[in-house]
């Protein structure tokens, strides 16, 4: 069996979405304009498969205006819907540059527990190293001994230097020698792993505050991304987190993983819509190389069923 592409794996993730939108855009015909009931259904249908209501409503109010001259059947609908989607996605689709003067860029992580944080972490270097940046790794979660050791082992997968404290010890100490491990390597990209416990909100904050404060010692511009690890498969769950973490954090970009079996990938069109956050890659899968920038016309034709 021959080797799935990126775009299969992206058509994967994005699966069960257009389904459920082509189950219900199935026998959609109209004249040259959609009447409300059809726009209802279509909304509907929108919102069921994750697109949330904001993008729905976009979508619809475009639709209600468009004239379809060679009359509304599926295929129409769906590349108008698709030409939506991608009006939402474009904006949003940034990569993290590496940009940093000086050296090195600090990138933040962070994310709840099994978001598939420390796996997008790897996959986050790995990515750099192929634009042939240099990377260092930071064991900044240092409240679970198995978080620094699963780090550990996959900064030696990729090949990249990592610094790591002690079980317990302080996450703002690891950082402070990681940017000055960092610095005096002329490193490109330090990124840094943060414990994520939302649990304790409070906690937290002042846990990445502090990080904050011994970064802006070293450079005032750091950390130049804090970047939220989102997992596709929660849906509506993972915009509640944007909305805290954009509170507690500072959030300045995302990254949905998990966008493959199961995942309920519309929701990356409800947090675009909503949020405008750039979202700087989609992870679809486990290995190294499932973490990509994402390409915005290809996911919107995924999503709306136009191959
Ligand atoms: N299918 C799939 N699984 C993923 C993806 N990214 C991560 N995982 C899996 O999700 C699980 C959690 O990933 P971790 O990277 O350990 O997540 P974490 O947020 O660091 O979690 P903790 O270490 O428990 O805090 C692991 O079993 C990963 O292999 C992905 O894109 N697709």
């Amino acid at each position: 069996m021959s080797e799935e592409t990126w775009s299969d794996r992206v058509f994967g993730g994005f699966r069960k979405t257009s389904e459920r939108l082509s189950e219900n855009l199935s026998g959609i015909v109209s004249k040259t304009r959609l009447d409300d009931d059809q726009l209802d259904h279509l909304e509907d249908a929108l919102i069921l498969s994750d697109l949330g209501p904001r993008a729905a409503a976009r979508i619809r109010a475009r639709l209600a205006n468009e004239r379809f001259e060679r009359g509304a059947d599926e295929q129409a609908i769906r590349e108008a819907v698709a030409a939506e989607i991608a009006a939402i996605l474009r904006p949003v689709a940034k990569p993290i540059d590496i940009v940093a003067f000086p050296r090195p860029q600090v990138i933040l992580v962070i994310g709840v527990n099994g978001s598939g944080k420390t796996t997008t972490i790897a996959k986050l270097a790995h990515l750099f190293q192929e634009q042939d940046y240099s990377v260092m790794l930071a064991a900044g979660d240092t409240f679970r001994a198995a978080a620094i050791d699963q780090l550990g082992i996959w900064a030696e997968r990729v090949g990249v230097p990592i610094v790591f404290g002690d079980e317990g010890g302080d996450p703002a100490s690891v950082v402070f020698d990681a940017v000055q491990a960092a610095t005096e390597e002329g490193t490109d990209a330090l990124i840094v792993d943060t414990a994520g416990r939302l649990q304790n909100r409070r906690e937290l904050m002042d846990e990445l505050a502090k990080i904050r404060r011994v970064l802006g010692r070293l450079n005032p511009e750091a950390p130049h991304d804090v970047v939220l690890v989102l997992d596709a498969t929660n849906g509506q769950n993972a915009l509640q987190q944007i909305e805290i973490f954009k509170e507690v954090a500072g959030v300045t970009g995302l990254i949905m993983t998990k966008l493959d079996g199961t995942a309920r990938g519309g929701v990356l069109v409800a947090a675009a819509e909503q949020y405008g956050l750039p979202i700087h890659a989609i992870g679809v899968g486990e290995r190294m190389e499932d973490l990509r920038p994402f390409d915005p016309d290809l996911v919107a034709r995924v999503i709306a069923g136009v191959v």
